[in-house]
């Protein structure tokens, strides 16, 4: 680690501390998707509510069926399909057409399907036309039971777990009707740099387009906050200031900044903005406050500062396109995380030791989002720093004590390559310790989609 360096997890760690979880707030479901619950949340209604048909077939009572399996031939007295309507009572000798997901008859027990019957299958929109059809029991009885699913009263999902489409579904079948969650939060993403041009300006001597500010709002957005563009702003202190009073102003609707990231201007050059309005803390409005700038040990992504303006946490994360991006994923979304009231956020991203000489490295993580992988090629790491290197999934070949069809990890492109990023599933940790990754050695993957 470089002098002064400070390790990636002390600053997760000190990034965790500026942040607190949102209000709550109740929600219709349909509201609430991707939104992180503050309750416990149980059912109101067992799923399925009635036992049903799980083919479409006939309804029949096992008793009239013989054991061994030989035919029967049964009257059909009715039909009955799904949604309400009266339900006829099969009687001893009878069979009910029935449809899936219809209530089953009194006196059934069983569903035959229809292609396993003398009538072969249904038409659709024809009316009956048998009266009676010939059919055998079968190993199983294609009935769905009330509560095989979900019992009425069953735990459905704890306080701090995410609203995912698959369970904003489980909730609507067992009753849920609202829901107390966290309220999103809003992050104002502001770029700095007075070479930069928004997205189809054109770009003059020295001009690039501000590409942080797009890429760290989507980033934001895929995080699961609601976000706020502002900038880019100009290496000039005072206009930084005043972006920064506007992205933390409560409006009439209380709409003010949860969380502040910036990006650029927080390393040693001479026009870095931010690092120049952090070092006058308070000289117009409410300013900064808890300043913490530090030189983290991780490539990229090395020159950040902390600190809250106007009460407002603020992440100032360094300029270099890759190194923003990575610090997004290591520092910004875990205070996401922390804002939107997910449990598992936690200030250890600090993977295990990997290396050369240590090929079959525990397998344990402690970064939420990582996943060990295997290294497909190998790479120098940056002894000292964590490194973080874009990776794309590939099949690892076929080799003693690789199961067949593994899936392994090689560098993307060139580690500072945003266009290399771009084609990147994760970000493969490399930590301090490690000089060289080797063919096989398991890495941590911080995946990306
Ligand atoms: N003497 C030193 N110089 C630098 C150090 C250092 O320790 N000592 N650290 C280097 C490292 S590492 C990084 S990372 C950068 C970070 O510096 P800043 O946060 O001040 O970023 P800028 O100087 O504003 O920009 C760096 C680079 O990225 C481009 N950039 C900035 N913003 C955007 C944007 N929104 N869209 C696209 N590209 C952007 C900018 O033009 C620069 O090329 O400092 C090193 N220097
Ligand atoms: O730490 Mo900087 O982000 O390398 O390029």
């Amino acid at each position: 680690m470089e002098p002064q360096a400070r390790s990636v997890t002390e600053h997760v760690e000190r990034v965790l501390a500026l942040v607190a979880p949102m209000p709550a707030e109740a929600r219709s479901l349909e509201d609430a998707f991707g939104s992180v619950l503050t309750e416990d949340l149980y059912a109101s209604v067992s799923v399925p509510p009635f036992d049903g048909a799980a083919m479409d077939g006939y309804a029949v009572r096992l008793a009239d069926l013989p054991p061994d399996g030989s035919p029967a031939t049964l009257e059909v007295t009715g039909d009955v399909a799904a949604g309400p309507s009266g339900l006829t009572e099969v009687g001893t000798g009878q069979a009910v057409r029935i449809m899936t997901g219809a209530p089953l008859p009194p006196g059934a027990d069983a569903v035959i399907p229809v292609e396993r019957t003398s009538t072969g299958r249904f038409v659709a929109g024809a009316p009956r036309a048998e009266d009676s059809v010939t059919l055998a029991r079968q190993s199983r009885p294609h009935v769905r039971c009330a509560g095989e699913d979900v019992r009425q009263g069953e735990l459905l999902a704890r306080a701090g777990t995410e609203l995912t489409a698959a369970l904003v579904g489980a909730l609507a079948a067992s009753g849920t009707v609202r829901v107390a969650v966290r309220r999103r939060p809003l992050v104002a993403v502001v770029s700095t740099g007075s070479e930069l041009v928004p997205i189809g300006g054109a770009l003059g001597p020295g001009q690039i387009t501000d590409s942080n500010g797009p890429m760290l709002a989507a980033a934001a957005r895929a995080a699961g906050a609601d976000v706020v563009r502002l900038g880019p702003v100009t290496d000039d202190p005072a206009a930084l200031r005043r972006v920064l009073d506007q992205a933390v102003r409560t409006d009439a609707d209380g709409a003010g900044a949860d969380l502040v990231v910036t990006a650029g201007g927080v390393s040693a050059g001479a026009a870095d903005v931010v690092r120049e309005v952090l070092a006058a803390p308070g000289s117009n409005g409410p300013g900064a406050t808890d300043v913490d700038v530090a030189t983290v040990a991780m490539s990229p992504g090395k020159p950040q500062a902390l600190a809250h303006w106007g009460g407002v946490p603020w992440l100032a994360l360094p300029g270099n396109p890759v190194g923003a991006y990575a610090s997004f994923e290591l520092f910004a979304r875990p205070a996401i995380d922390r804002l939107r009231g997910v449990e598992a956020a936690s200030g250890r991203h600090h993977p295990p030791g990997v290396g050369c000489s240590e090929s079959t490295v525990s397998t344990q993580s402690n970064t939420p989002r990582a996943v060990p992988l295997a290294a497909a090629a190998g790479w120098s790491g940056s002894p000292g720093r964590l490194l973080v290197v874009p990776v794309r999934l590939v099949p690892l070949p076929d080799a003693a004590g690789t199961a067949p069809g593994s899936t392994g990890v090689v560098p993307a492109g060139s580690h500072h390559s945003l266009a290399a990023l771009a084609t990147a599933d994760g970000l493969a940790l490399v930590p301090p310790d490690v000089e060289k990754v080797c063919p096989g050695d398991i890495v941590q993957v911080l995946m990306l989609r």
